[in-house]
């Protein structure tokens, strides 16, 4: 079985309030994009894992695929089964790419074995790996509330527009990223503000991981800037970075202005 777990972006991030289990309520839209790796699993005599691509730090039995197949086998028995992961989305960047691979893990292991896992409960194993991991069942956009794993259809479709994906390299741990933050309730609605066209979500739809961390890396808030004066209709960081994103009403090709970057653009789902 082979897929194809794509990246995600977020627009507008509120980090509204710490829970008591350490982790806080956030409020965001999950938007998929195509930037994407490519996973492989087939049965097999002995389990293996095998990743080609970006070098993913830490060892092979944290990798998320890997964790994915043990939790579903321990639950189902499972023969062994190979996984070959080929690593293109950048890594602790933002866009959920691991998280990715855990969802399509379960999602090509329920239709590999046949074991007709509902939706629901898919969420659930994917909630156990990570809280952006749930998003990645459905892959469809959504308002997402509590730890970012709960969610709410969101009336938005940015079918047609083009967007733009600047990775400058810089690693941000998330738990880093958190950390820097005071949590406080937005000052807009943003499920009401996704309703209004693009052109007006400019200097109210935030991320909030975006005032910390643009002080700490200035080129972030510049990259930011660029996609602005190239015209992009809105531009934001995703996540807890450090990838920014600009969408655009037309096709444009950025990758020689940021040729030193890893850059990704393409039309919008
Ligand atoms: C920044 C986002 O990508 C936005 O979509 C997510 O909130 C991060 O989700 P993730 O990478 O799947 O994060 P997890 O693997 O669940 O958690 C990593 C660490 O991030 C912090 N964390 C994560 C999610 C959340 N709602 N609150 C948190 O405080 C916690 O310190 C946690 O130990
Ligand atoms: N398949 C995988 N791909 C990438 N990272 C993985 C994978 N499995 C485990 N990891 C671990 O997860 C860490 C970060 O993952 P990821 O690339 O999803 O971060 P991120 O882009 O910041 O995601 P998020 O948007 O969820 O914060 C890596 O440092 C790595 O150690």
């Amino acid at each position: 079985m082979l897929v194809f777990p794509n990246a995600k972006i977020n627009i507008g991030l509120n980090i509204v309030k710490k829970r008591t289990d350490g982790y806080h309520n956030i409020t965001s839209c999950f938007y998929p994009v195509g930037w994407s790796d490519a996973l492989e699993i087939i049965p097999a005599d002995v389990f293996s894992f095998h990743s080609d691509g970006s070098f993913i730090p830490g060892k092979e039995s944290d990798n998320l695929c890997v964790k994915a197949y043990q939790m579903i086998a321990a639950d189902y028995s499972l023969p062994p089964v190979s996984i070959h992961l080929l690593k293109i989305i950048p890594i602790g960047a933002g866009l959920g790419g691991g998280s990715s691979d855990a969802a399509f893990s379960i999602k090509a292991i329920n239709q590999l074995f046949r074991l007709e896992i509902s939706l629901e409960k898919q969420q659930d194993y994917a909630r156990r790996l990570g809280s952006d991991c749930a998003f990645f069942i459905q892959n469809k956009p959504v308002f997402a509330f509590e730890k970012g794993d709960q969610f709410e259809p969101v009336d938005l479709s940015l079918k047609g527009k083009w967007i733009v994906m600047v990775n400058p390299g810089i690693h941000i741990s998330t738990i880093e990223a958190y950390s820097g933050i005071k949590p406080e309730e937005p000052e807009y609605d943003l499920k009401l503000i996704l309703k209004e066209p693009l052109a007006a979500w400019k200097n109210i739809v935030k991320n909030n991981f975006e005032v910390t961390l643009f002080i700490k890396y200035p080129l972030l808030e510049n990259i930011k800037q660029d996609l602005y004066d190239f015209g992009a209709v809105y531009a934001a960081m995703s996540g807890s970075g450090s990838t920014l994103y600009g969408i655009f009403e037309k096709e444009i090709d950025l990758s020689g202005h940021f040729e030193r970057f890893n850059v990704w653009h393409g039309a919008l789902m």
